[in-house]
C-alpha cells in the first residue's frame, strides 16, 4: 500500500502527516512505530491524520499516534501543523478551523503573519480526569522516584502532564527522571513530564519528556501545562514566553475554566510517499 506523506514540525517536535480523507490509511501500532523510526522509516515524534469530523460541529477529525505506536488524546504542536496541512492542500477554505480530537474540540486558526494560534480548550484538574492516582486533589503531589521525591503539579490538556520546577533546566536530570514518572503507577495511562525553569513572571524555560516518545524539541500541550501550573501557584502571569530546545511558544491562560491560547509556528519540510 502507497501512502502519500508530508513531514512537518512545530518547532522541532516532528510529525508525518497523513491525509486520511483522500486515501485509507489503516495502520497497526506496529505500522506507526516503523513510519516513526529514524533509522528504518521516515523519523518522526508523532503521525497524525487529518480525517473527516464524525461530529456535526467540527469541520475534521484529528488523530495522533506516539512514536511508540500508541493513539493519544491531544498534541499542540501538532495542532497548528495539522490547520497549515489543510489549509495548504486546500481542504477547508477556512483559516480557523474547529477540530474534533479524543478529547474534545480545538480551534486552530492561521495568523496573517504565518504563526497559528490555538484555542486548546480548558485544562482539568480531577484526578479521574487525568488519569492520576492520589489521595485527594493537591496543588502538587510528591511522587516516589528513584533516590528522590519530585514535587509536581498534575493536570490534563487532555492529555496527562506531571508538571516540576527545577532551578537549571538545562541541567535537569530529564534523561534518568522522565522515564520514571512517565511510567510511574500512579499515573495508569502513562503521563508527559515537564522540567520547567521560571526566569520571570513572563518567561519560563521548559523541557518535556513525552509519553510514548522520549525527550522532544518541543511540546505544545506541555507548554500549555507549565504556564497553567505556573499560574496556579501563584508563579506566573496570564501571558506567558515559553522557551523549549526547538523555539518559542506564547501561551494565554484566565484562569480555572477558561481555554489555554497557544501561538507558535508551523512548518512543512518535505512531502513524500511510503510503501506499507
Ligand atoms: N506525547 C504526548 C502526545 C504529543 C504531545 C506533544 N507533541 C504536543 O505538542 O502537545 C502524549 O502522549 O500525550
Amino acid at each position: 500500500m502507497l501512502l502519500k506523506f508530508t513531514k512537518m514540525h512545530g518547532l522541532g517536535n516532528d510529525f508525518v502527516v497523513f491525509d486520511a480523507i483522500s486515501q485509507s490509511v489503516n495502520l497497526s501500532p506496529a505500522q506507526f512505530q516503523f513510519i516513526a523510526d529514524r533509522h528504518f522509516g521516515i523519523g518522526c515524534d508523532q503521525i497524525l491524520l487529518v480525517e473527516r469530523a464524525t461530529r456535526l460541529d467540527a469541520d475534521f477529525r484529528y488523530r495522533i499516534f506516539n512514536a511508540d505506536g500508541g493513539e493519544v488524546e491531544q498534541c499542540g504542536n501538532g495542532a497548528r501543523c495539522f490547520v497549515r496541512f489543510v489549509h495548504d492542500k486546500a481542504l477547508s477554505p477556512k483559516t480557523e478551523i474547529r477540530v474534533e480530537t479524543a478529547s474534545g474540540i480545538i480551534v486552530p486558526r492561521l495568523e496573517p503573519n504565518g504563526q497559528v494560534t490555538v484555542n486548546m480548550g480548558v485544562p482539568r484538574f480531577e484526578l479521574t480526569e487525568v488519569p492520576f492516582i492520589a489521595e485527594k486533589r493537591a496543588l502538587t503531589y510528591l511522587l516516589g522516584l528513584e533516590g528522590k521525591l519530585a514535587e509536581v503539579s498534575v493536570l490534563s490538556m487532555g492529555n496527562p502532564h506531571a508538571v516540576q520546577l527545577v532551578e537549571d533546566v538545562d541541567g535537569a536530570a530529564v534523561a534518568v527522571e522522565g522515564p520514571q514518572i512517565e511510567s510511574h503507577p500512579s499515573f495508569p495511562a502513562r503521563v508527559n513530564a515537564g522540567f520547567m525553569q521560571v526566569l520571570d513572571r513572563g518567561r519560563i524555560k521548559l523541557r518535556v519528556y513525552e509519553r510514548g516518545a522520549g525527550e522532544t524539541l518541543a511540546c505544545g500541550t506541555g507548554a500549555c501545562a507549565a504556564v497553567v501550573a505556573g499560574i496556579m501557584r501563584g508563579l506566573l502571569d496570564d501571558e506567558v514566553r515559553v522557551t523549549t530546545r526547538g523555539g518559542e511558544l506564547i501561551i494565554r491562560w484566565e484562569g480555572e475554566g477558561h481555554p489555554v491560547r497557544m501561538t507558535g509556528p508551523a512548518v512543512t519540510v518535505f512531502e513524500g510517499e511510503i510503501n506499507l
